[in-house]
């Protein structure tokens, strides 16, 4: 089955974006100096942008062990047992789902961001992901296949081939304008940016101090493509990698610092139990972010499973999503009853955005069982 959505981000782009504050950002600011344009590499980004922001640069791979921590979770509350995953039916594979993995973060950066354009929003910058798109057809990419898949059916989404993520889709940007709106506190908070594609919602609240994010997405040369290139282009050691001294230290940098971004792909309920395996003693996290990812409804007991199993107890999804999605005929209001129906989670309108397509901004928690 395919499904093709009739807007572009591009011509979104520029006229809805609330500017991001940095006030709280400075706590993050690299102690590495950026370099200017000129002092970067003939092979670095090239950079376009109708606006330059002299946006503070930050360091994504400051690292505190997940491992280190002790787990959230009031292991005898009942909600405790709605929300661990030891109770839950053990995981069958079902065949044809696609397996999840940790995409590790190379030790070339600059590679990362090689052959791409990188793009400036206001506190951010992103790849031109038209120009990934077409590189990789020009290269006849091997694995996924999915830029000429995605081509050749005139569509954004393959069920279960290809889930959209090789474009910003419209609702991120809502989200993002959201998170200044509401003043959304990311401090020392464990994210997932679940569905990521761009990795834009995770890159934020990285930036406005996230103690640890994590990025997933369906497609693994989403993942390598796109996502990681975007999270390279916002941090300090993409930034300082032409200094002499950075040169010198960054392999030891890197060597000494785990990741404190760390990139997955696979379905959901694989990535669920990649992450809940490999962690002893998994954290969980404090806020999940997703846009986007409730167009088709045959997801939705997975996507419900997913929170489920990976939001703390005292933890918030936000999510959003178009009112609904034409021909696919998942949406807000098919959603909200099957959250409602499965009774574990509350859910509640932030916004309604009634332009274009109406899109719905819902937060979602627990409901605390007595
Ligand atoms: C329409 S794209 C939205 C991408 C991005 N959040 C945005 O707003 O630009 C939907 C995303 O959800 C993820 N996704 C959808 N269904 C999935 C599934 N069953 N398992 C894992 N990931 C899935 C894909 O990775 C894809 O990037």
């Amino acid at each position: 089955m395919t499904f093709q959505f009739n807007f572009t981000i591009e011509d979104h782009l520029g006229n809805e974006l609330i500017p991001f504050e940095d006030e709280d950002l400075t706590l993050y600011s690299s102690k590495e100096s950026s370099v200017s344009e000129s002092q970067k590499g003939k092979q670095g980004p090239r950079k376009c942008s109708t606006e330059q922001f002299d946006l503070p640069q930050y360091d994504f791979w400051k690292h505190e062990s997940v491992g280190d921590a002790a787990p959230s979770q009031d292991r005898d509350s009942p909600l405790s047992a709605a929300n661990s995953s030891d109770n839950l039916e053990p995981h069958k594979r079902q065949p044809g789902l696609r397996v999840a993995k940790e995409h590790a973060m190379p030790k070339d950066l600059k590679k990362l961001l090689e052959n791409k354009v990188v793009e400036t929003l206001p506190g951010l910058q992103h790849v031109n992901v038209s120009l990934v798109k077409t590189i990789l057809l020009e290269k006849n990419f091997p694995g996924e296949n999915i830029v000429s898949k995605s081509l050749s059916s005139h569509s954004d989404l393959i069920t279960g081939v290809y889930e959209g993520g090789l474009k910003i889709w419209e609702c991120t940007f809502d989200l993002l304008a959201y998170f200044t709106k509401a003043k959304v506190n990311f401090a020392g908070k464990k994210v997932l940016d679940l569905g990521c594609g761009s990795g834009l919602l995770g890159i934020i609240a990285f930036k406005r101090g996230a103690k640890e994010i994590h990025f997933q997405d369906y497609n693994s040369l989403v993942i390598d493509e796109v996502t990681l290139p975007n999270v390279v282009a916002n941090s300090t050691l993409e930034n300082g990698i032409n200094e002499p001294a950075v040169k010198r230290g960054r392999k030891s940098k890197l060597a000494q610092e785990q990741f404190k971004c760390r990139f997955f792909s696979g379905e959901w309920s694989e990535f669920c139990e990649l992450v809940l395996s490999s962690e002893k003693l998994f954290v969980k996290y404090d806020l999940i972010l997703t846009s986007e990812t409730i167009y088709n409804p045959d997801y939705y007991s997975t996507l419900h499973q997913t929170f489920l199993r990976l939001l703390d107890k005292n933890g918030q999804v936000l999510l959003a999503s178009k009112a609904h999605y034409f021909g696919v005929g998942g949406g807000v209001h098919l959603f909200q009853k099957y959250i409602e129906e499965r009774n574990i989670f509350e859910t509640r309108i932030l916004e309604i955005i009634d332009e274009g397509l109406k899109r719905v901004l819902i937060e979602l928690t627990f409901k605390h069982l007595s």
